[in-house]
Protein backbone atom coordinates (compact mmCIF):
# COMPACT_ATOMS: atom_id res chain seq x y z
CA UNK A 1 0.00 0.00 0.00
CA UNK A 2 1.48 2.63 1.26
CA UNK A 3 4.54 1.65 -0.29
CA UNK A 4 7.27 -1.37 0.70
CA UNK A 5 9.32 0.59 -0.97
CA UNK A 6 9.36 3.81 1.33
CA UNK A 7 12.53 3.20 2.51
CA UNK A 8 13.11 3.11 6.07
CA UNK A 9 14.39 6.67 7.22
CA UNK A 10 11.70 8.49 5.73
CA UNK A 11 8.97 7.02 7.45
CA UNK A 12 8.91 8.60 10.19
CA UNK A 13 7.63 11.55 8.91
CA UNK A 14 5.62 10.46 6.10
CA UNK A 15 2.26 11.91 5.76
CA UNK A 16 -0.64 8.89 5.52
CA UNK A 17 -2.44 8.69 2.54
CA UNK A 18 -6.35 10.52 2.69
CA UNK A 19 -8.39 8.00 1.33
CA UNK A 20 -7.28 4.45 0.13
CA UNK A 21 -10.66 2.82 0.24
CA UNK A 22 -12.42 -0.55 1.24
CA UNK A 23 -10.32 -3.57 1.53
CA UNK A 24 -12.29 -7.03 1.39
CA UNK A 25 -11.34 -9.19 4.65
CA UNK A 26 -11.65 -12.51 2.41
CA UNK A 27 -12.97 -15.81 3.61
CA UNK A 28 -10.77 -18.59 3.42
CA UNK A 29 -12.37 -21.13 0.63
CA UNK A 30 -12.82 -24.71 2.00
CA UNK A 31 -13.72 -27.91 0.40
CA UNK A 32 -16.80 -30.30 1.42
CA UNK A 33 -13.62 -32.46 3.38
CA UNK A 34 -13.03 -28.80 5.44
CA UNK A 35 -9.81 -28.51 3.63
CA UNK A 36 -9.11 -25.31 2.55
CA UNK A 37 -9.42 -24.81 -1.13
CA UNK A 38 -7.09 -22.83 -2.91
CA UNK A 39 -8.34 -23.70 -6.29
CA UNK A 40 -10.79 -20.62 -6.43
CA UNK A 41 -9.00 -17.99 -5.19
CA UNK A 42 -8.01 -16.87 -8.65
CA UNK A 43 -12.23 -16.50 -9.11
CA UNK A 44 -12.56 -14.95 -6.14
CA UNK A 45 -9.74 -12.30 -6.69
CA UNK A 46 -11.57 -11.36 -9.98
CA UNK A 47 -15.09 -11.41 -8.62
CA UNK A 48 -13.95 -8.71 -5.94
CA UNK A 49 -11.89 -6.51 -8.65
CA UNK A 50 -14.69 -6.86 -11.49
CA UNK A 51 -18.00 -7.30 -9.67
CA UNK A 52 -17.14 -5.27 -6.50
CA UNK A 53 -14.55 -2.90 -7.38
CA UNK A 54 -12.47 -4.11 -4.50
CA UNK A 55 -8.40 -3.89 -4.77
CA UNK A 56 -7.85 -4.40 -1.84
CA UNK A 57 -7.69 -7.44 0.73
CA UNK A 58 -7.16 -8.41 3.50
CA UNK A 59 -6.16 -12.16 4.18
CA UNK A 60 -6.45 -14.81 7.36
CA UNK A 61 -7.48 -12.36 9.48
CA UNK A 62 -10.91 -12.83 11.26
CA UNK A 63 -13.13 -13.18 8.40
CA UNK A 64 -10.45 -15.45 6.90
CA UNK A 65 -10.59 -17.93 10.03
CA UNK A 66 -6.63 -17.04 10.13
CA UNK A 67 -6.66 -17.89 13.94
CA UNK A 68 -7.90 -21.07 13.64
CA UNK A 69 -5.85 -22.31 10.30
CA UNK A 70 -2.14 -23.67 10.89
CA UNK A 71 0.72 -21.81 9.92
CA UNK A 72 1.48 -24.05 6.78
CA UNK A 73 -2.42 -23.64 5.70
CA UNK A 74 -1.63 -20.12 6.23
CA UNK A 75 1.60 -19.60 4.43
CA UNK A 76 0.04 -21.59 1.31
CA UNK A 77 -3.33 -19.22 1.58
CA UNK A 78 -1.11 -15.99 1.71
CA UNK A 79 0.95 -17.25 -0.86
CA UNK A 80 -1.98 -18.10 -3.93
CA UNK A 81 -3.54 -14.78 -2.45
CA UNK A 82 -0.76 -12.86 -3.70
CA UNK A 83 -0.09 -14.91 -6.45
CA UNK A 84 -3.68 -14.55 -8.40
CA UNK A 85 -3.71 -10.70 -6.95
CA UNK A 86 -0.32 -9.83 -8.87
CA UNK A 87 -0.90 -7.64 -11.27
CA UNK A 88 -4.40 -7.46 -10.45
CA UNK A 89 -4.93 -6.54 -6.89
CA UNK A 90 -3.29 -2.79 -5.29
CA UNK A 91 -2.88 -4.78 -2.13
CA UNK A 92 -2.52 -8.10 -0.38
CA UNK A 93 -2.15 -6.89 3.39
CA UNK A 94 -1.57 -10.38 5.41
CA UNK A 95 -2.71 -10.98 8.92
CA UNK A 96 0.38 -13.03 11.05
CA UNK A 97 -1.44 -12.65 14.38
CA UNK A 98 -1.02 -15.75 16.72
CA UNK A 99 -1.16 -16.47 20.31
CA UNK A 100 2.52 -17.79 19.68
CA UNK A 101 4.83 -14.42 18.95
CA UNK A 102 7.64 -17.07 17.52
CA UNK A 103 4.52 -18.18 14.93
CA UNK A 104 3.54 -14.43 14.25
CA UNK A 105 7.29 -13.25 13.70
CA UNK A 106 7.56 -16.55 11.14
CA UNK A 107 4.43 -15.76 9.45
CA UNK A 108 5.37 -11.84 8.93
CA UNK A 109 9.29 -13.41 7.87
CA UNK A 110 7.19 -15.70 5.11
CA UNK A 111 4.94 -12.34 4.07
CA UNK A 112 8.20 -10.61 3.72
CA UNK A 113 9.42 -13.23 1.14
CA UNK A 114 6.74 -13.31 -0.74
CA UNK A 115 6.14 -9.90 -1.50
CA UNK A 116 2.86 -8.79 0.86
CA UNK A 117 2.32 -5.38 0.61
CA UNK A 118 1.69 -5.62 4.48
CA UNK A 119 1.19 -6.95 7.75
CA UNK A 120 -0.89 -6.71 10.32
CA UNK A 121 -1.25 -8.68 13.67
CA UNK A 122 -4.04 -8.98 16.44
CA UNK A 123 -2.53 -9.20 20.18
CA UNK A 124 -2.62 -12.50 21.88
CA UNK A 125 -5.74 -13.02 23.36
CA UNK A 126 -5.61 -16.16 25.87
CA UNK A 127 -2.56 -14.94 27.76
CA UNK A 128 -3.36 -11.22 27.63
CA UNK A 129 -1.00 -8.94 27.65
CA UNK A 130 -1.09 -7.26 30.89
CA UNK A 131 -0.72 -3.70 29.98
CA UNK A 132 -0.31 -1.23 27.10
CA UNK A 133 3.43 -1.94 27.72
CA UNK A 134 3.23 -5.41 27.03
CA UNK A 135 1.44 -4.90 24.26
CA UNK A 136 3.45 -2.61 22.36
CA UNK A 137 6.55 -4.64 23.83
CA UNK A 138 5.05 -7.66 22.11
CA UNK A 139 4.03 -5.69 18.95
CA UNK A 140 7.38 -4.39 18.29
CA UNK A 141 8.58 -7.95 18.12
CA UNK A 142 6.79 -8.78 15.65
CA UNK A 143 7.31 -5.30 13.39
CA UNK A 144 10.66 -5.62 13.71
CA UNK A 145 10.67 -9.70 12.48
CA UNK A 146 10.19 -7.49 9.23
CA UNK A 147 11.42 -4.38 9.50
CA UNK A 148 11.11 -3.14 5.82
CA UNK A 149 7.25 -4.82 5.56
CA UNK A 150 4.74 -2.14 6.53
CA UNK A 151 2.78 -3.05 9.76
CA UNK A 152 -0.39 -2.36 11.34
CA UNK A 153 -2.09 -3.08 14.70
CA UNK A 154 -5.50 -5.02 15.16
CA UNK A 155 -7.59 -3.25 17.02
CA UNK A 156 -10.72 -5.65 17.57
CA UNK A 157 -12.00 -5.57 21.16
CA UNK A 158 -14.63 -7.45 20.82
CA UNK A 159 -12.64 -10.62 20.07
CA UNK A 160 -9.51 -10.09 21.74
CA UNK A 161 -11.45 -8.93 25.26
CA UNK A 162 -8.45 -6.41 25.34
CA UNK A 163 -9.38 -2.95 25.76
CA UNK A 164 -7.01 -0.62 26.11
CA UNK A 165 -7.33 2.95 24.48
CA UNK A 166 -5.74 3.21 21.05
CA UNK A 167 -4.61 6.32 21.22
CA UNK A 168 -2.79 5.08 25.05
CA UNK A 169 -1.18 2.35 22.51
CA UNK A 170 0.09 4.68 20.16
CA UNK A 171 1.35 6.78 23.29
CA UNK A 172 3.20 4.48 24.56
CA UNK A 173 4.86 3.31 20.80
CA UNK A 174 5.89 6.92 20.49
CA UNK A 175 7.93 6.86 24.08
CA UNK A 176 9.46 3.54 22.85
CA UNK A 177 9.91 4.86 19.05
CA UNK A 178 13.37 5.48 17.69
CA UNK A 179 14.00 8.75 16.08
CA UNK A 180 10.13 10.33 16.55
CA UNK A 181 8.89 7.43 15.01
CA UNK A 182 6.32 5.36 16.86
CA UNK A 183 7.92 2.08 17.71
CA UNK A 184 8.78 0.79 14.50
CA UNK A 185 9.96 2.63 11.33
CA UNK A 186 7.56 0.48 9.05
CA UNK A 187 4.75 0.97 11.55
CA UNK A 188 2.49 2.28 9.86
CA UNK A 189 -1.46 2.28 11.31
CA UNK A 190 -4.28 0.71 12.83
CA UNK A 191 -7.40 -1.31 11.78
CA UNK A 192 -9.92 -0.27 13.76
CA UNK A 193 -12.32 -2.60 14.61
CA UNK A 194 -13.81 -1.22 18.01
CA UNK A 195 -17.26 0.83 18.58
CA UNK A 196 -15.40 3.84 20.25
CA UNK A 197 -14.95 6.55 18.08
CA UNK A 198 -14.02 8.60 20.85
CA UNK A 199 -10.62 7.19 21.17
CA UNK A 200 -10.86 6.61 17.42
CA UNK A 201 -11.23 10.37 16.70
CA UNK A 202 -8.68 11.42 19.05
CA UNK A 203 -6.88 9.01 17.36
CA UNK A 204 -7.09 10.55 14.15
CA UNK A 205 -6.55 13.49 15.48
CA UNK A 206 -3.26 12.95 17.00
CA UNK A 207 -1.39 10.72 14.56
CA UNK A 208 -3.24 11.41 11.30
CA UNK A 209 -0.52 13.31 9.86
CA UNK A 210 2.25 10.31 10.06
CA UNK A 211 -0.11 7.08 10.41
CA UNK A 212 -3.39 5.57 8.19
CA UNK A 213 -6.63 4.82 9.99
CA UNK A 214 -8.71 2.06 8.30
CA UNK A 215 -12.33 1.30 10.52
CA UNK A 216 -13.55 -1.75 10.69
CA UNK A 217 -17.21 -2.01 11.94
CA UNK A 218 -18.32 -1.81 8.66
CA UNK A 219 -22.03 -1.00 9.72
CA UNK A 220 -20.94 2.24 10.75
CA UNK A 221 -18.40 3.28 8.80
CA UNK A 222 -20.08 6.47 7.34
CA UNK A 223 -19.08 7.93 10.88
CA UNK A 224 -15.42 6.87 10.83
CA UNK A 225 -15.26 8.54 7.56
CA UNK A 226 -16.28 11.70 8.91
CA UNK A 227 -13.48 11.51 11.48
CA UNK A 228 -11.28 11.15 8.68
CA UNK A 229 -10.17 7.37 8.12
CA UNK A 230 -8.20 6.50 5.81
CA UNK A 231 -10.34 2.89 4.61
CA UNK A 232 -12.00 0.32 5.69
CA UNK A 233 -11.47 -3.16 6.21
CA UNK A 234 -14.41 -5.38 7.10
CA UNK A 235 -16.20 -8.90 6.11
CA UNK A 236 -18.64 -7.43 3.88
CA UNK A 237 -16.62 -5.84 1.51
CA UNK A 238 -16.75 -8.88 0.28
CA UNK A 239 -20.34 -8.75 -1.04
CA UNK A 240 -21.21 -5.00 -0.16
CA UNK A 241 -18.41 -3.73 -1.93
CA UNK A 242 -19.95 -1.85 -4.66
CA UNK A 243 -22.90 -0.75 -2.61
CA UNK A 244 -20.10 0.69 0.20
CA UNK A 245 -18.23 1.97 -2.97
CA UNK A 246 -20.79 4.05 -3.62
CA UNK A 247 -21.46 5.55 -0.57
CA UNK A 248 -17.60 6.44 -0.28
CA UNK A 249 -17.36 7.86 -3.67
CA UNK A 250 -20.80 10.38 -2.32
CA UNK A 251 -18.75 10.74 0.97
CA UNK A 252 -15.78 11.99 -0.76
CA UNK A 253 -17.85 14.35 -3.45
CA UNK A 254 -19.23 16.05 -0.43
CA UNK A 255 -22.95 14.59 -0.73
CA UNK A 256 -23.19 13.45 2.74
CA UNK A 257 -27.22 12.99 2.10
CA UNK A 258 -26.83 10.83 -0.33
CA UNK A 259 -23.94 8.84 1.52
CA UNK A 260 -26.38 8.79 4.69
CA UNK A 261 -28.83 7.17 2.78
CA UNK A 262 -26.48 4.58 0.97
CA UNK A 263 -25.21 4.27 4.97
CA UNK A 264 -28.85 3.53 6.46
CA UNK A 265 -29.55 0.59 3.71
CA UNK A 266 -25.92 -1.27 4.45
CA UNK A 267 -26.89 -0.48 8.06
CA UNK A 268 -30.60 -1.89 7.14
CA UNK A 269 -29.39 -5.03 5.48
CA UNK A 270 -26.36 -6.21 8.54
CA UNK A 271 -29.06 -5.31 11.59
CA UNK A 272 -31.17 -7.95 9.17
CA UNK A 273 -28.66 -10.16 9.28
CA UNK A 274 -28.03 -9.96 12.90
CA UNK A 275 -31.83 -10.17 13.57
CA UNK A 276 -31.94 -13.58 11.69
CA UNK A 277 -29.26 -14.55 13.99
CA UNK A 278 -26.53 -15.07 11.16
CA UNK A 279 -22.63 -14.46 12.35
CA UNK A 280 -19.43 -14.16 10.47
CA UNK A 281 -19.99 -18.56 9.65
CA UNK A 282 -22.45 -17.86 8.03
CA UNK A 283 -21.32 -14.82 6.34
CA UNK A 284 -19.31 -16.82 4.75
CA UNK A 285 -22.14 -18.98 2.87
CA UNK A 286 -23.30 -15.52 1.94
CA UNK A 287 -20.76 -14.93 -0.21
CA UNK A 288 -21.23 -18.49 -1.90
CA UNK A 289 -24.52 -17.41 -2.90
CA UNK A 290 -23.96 -13.79 -3.81
CA UNK A 291 -20.79 -14.65 -5.54
CA UNK A 292 -21.53 -17.90 -7.08
CA UNK A 293 -18.02 -19.34 -5.84
CA UNK A 294 -18.41 -21.93 -3.08
CA UNK A 295 -16.44 -20.66 0.04
CA UNK A 296 -17.13 -24.23 1.87
CA UNK A 297 -18.06 -23.77 5.32
CA UNK A 298 -16.62 -22.53 8.63
CA UNK A 299 -14.25 -24.78 10.48
CA UNK A 300 -14.91 -25.45 13.93
CA UNK A 301 -15.47 -24.00 16.11
CA UNK A 302 -17.23 -22.07 14.13
CA UNK A 303 -20.56 -23.34 13.48
CA UNK A 304 -23.05 -22.00 10.91
CA UNK A 305 -26.70 -21.51 12.02
CA UNK A 306 -28.49 -24.43 10.55
CA UNK A 307 -32.22 -22.79 11.32
CA UNK A 308 -31.22 -19.38 9.17
CA UNK A 309 -32.89 -18.78 6.11
CA UNK A 310 -29.99 -17.79 3.73
CA UNK A 311 -32.50 -17.10 1.22
CA UNK A 312 -34.08 -14.54 2.55
CA UNK A 313 -31.03 -12.53 3.61
CA UNK A 314 -30.12 -12.78 -0.57
CA UNK A 315 -33.58 -11.58 -1.45
CA UNK A 316 -33.70 -8.49 1.02
CA UNK A 317 -29.99 -7.67 -0.08
CA UNK A 318 -31.98 -7.65 -3.53
CA UNK A 319 -34.74 -5.56 -2.10
CA UNK A 320 -32.49 -2.95 -0.69
CA UNK A 321 -30.92 -2.55 -4.33
CA UNK A 322 -27.50 -3.42 -2.56
CA UNK A 323 -27.06 -7.07 -5.15
CA UNK A 324 -24.72 -6.88 -7.69
CA UNK A 325 -25.07 -9.79 -10.41
CA UNK A 326 -21.47 -11.41 -10.70
CA UNK A 327 -19.64 -10.56 -13.70
CA UNK A 328 -19.61 -13.32 -16.15
CA UNK A 329 -16.21 -14.47 -16.00
CA UNK A 330 -15.78 -14.71 -12.33
CA UNK A 331 -18.63 -17.37 -11.63
CA UNK A 332 -18.18 -20.96 -11.41
CA UNK A 333 -20.56 -23.54 -10.38
CA UNK A 334 -20.44 -24.29 -6.49
C1 LIG B 1 -16.05 -8.87 14.51
C2 LIG B 1 -15.78 -8.85 13.04
O1 LIG B 1 -15.74 -9.88 12.39
N1 LIG B 1 -15.58 -7.68 12.49
C3 LIG B 1 -15.35 -7.50 11.10
C4 LIG B 1 -14.07 -6.81 10.84
O2 LIG B 1 -13.21 -6.58 11.63
C5 LIG B 1 -16.46 -6.70 10.45
O3 LIG B 1 -16.22 -6.63 9.08
C6 LIG B 1 -17.81 -7.31 10.72
O4 LIG B 1 -17.85 -8.62 10.21
C7 LIG B 1 -18.92 -6.49 10.10
O5 LIG B 1 -18.85 -5.18 10.56
C8 LIG B 1 -20.29 -7.06 10.40
O6 LIG B 1 -20.53 -6.93 11.75
C1 LIG C 1 -13.20 -8.03 9.15
C2 LIG C 1 -11.78 -8.06 9.28
O1 LIG C 1 -11.16 -7.10 9.16
C3 LIG C 1 -11.17 -9.35 9.48
O2 LIG C 1 -11.75 -10.30 9.00
O3 LIG C 1 -10.13 -9.46 10.09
Amino acid sequence: MLARTASVDVCCNMAAQDMLGLVAATFTPMTKEGEINLSVIGSYVDYLIHTQGVKRIFVNGTTGEGISLSVQERKLLAEEWIKQGKGKMDEVIVHVGSSSLREAQELARHAATIQADAICTVSPSFLKPSSVGALVAYLNEVASATPEVPFYYYHIPSLTGLNFRVEDILDEMKKCGVNNCLLNPNFRGVKFTGLDLLDFGQCVHRYGQELSFFYGVDEQLLSALVLRANGAVGSTYNYLGKAVGAMLSDFQKGDLHSAQNKQFLIQEFISYLFHQGLGLADFKRIMSLVSNIDMGLPRLPLQINETANLASALDKMKALGLYVTPHSKTSSTP
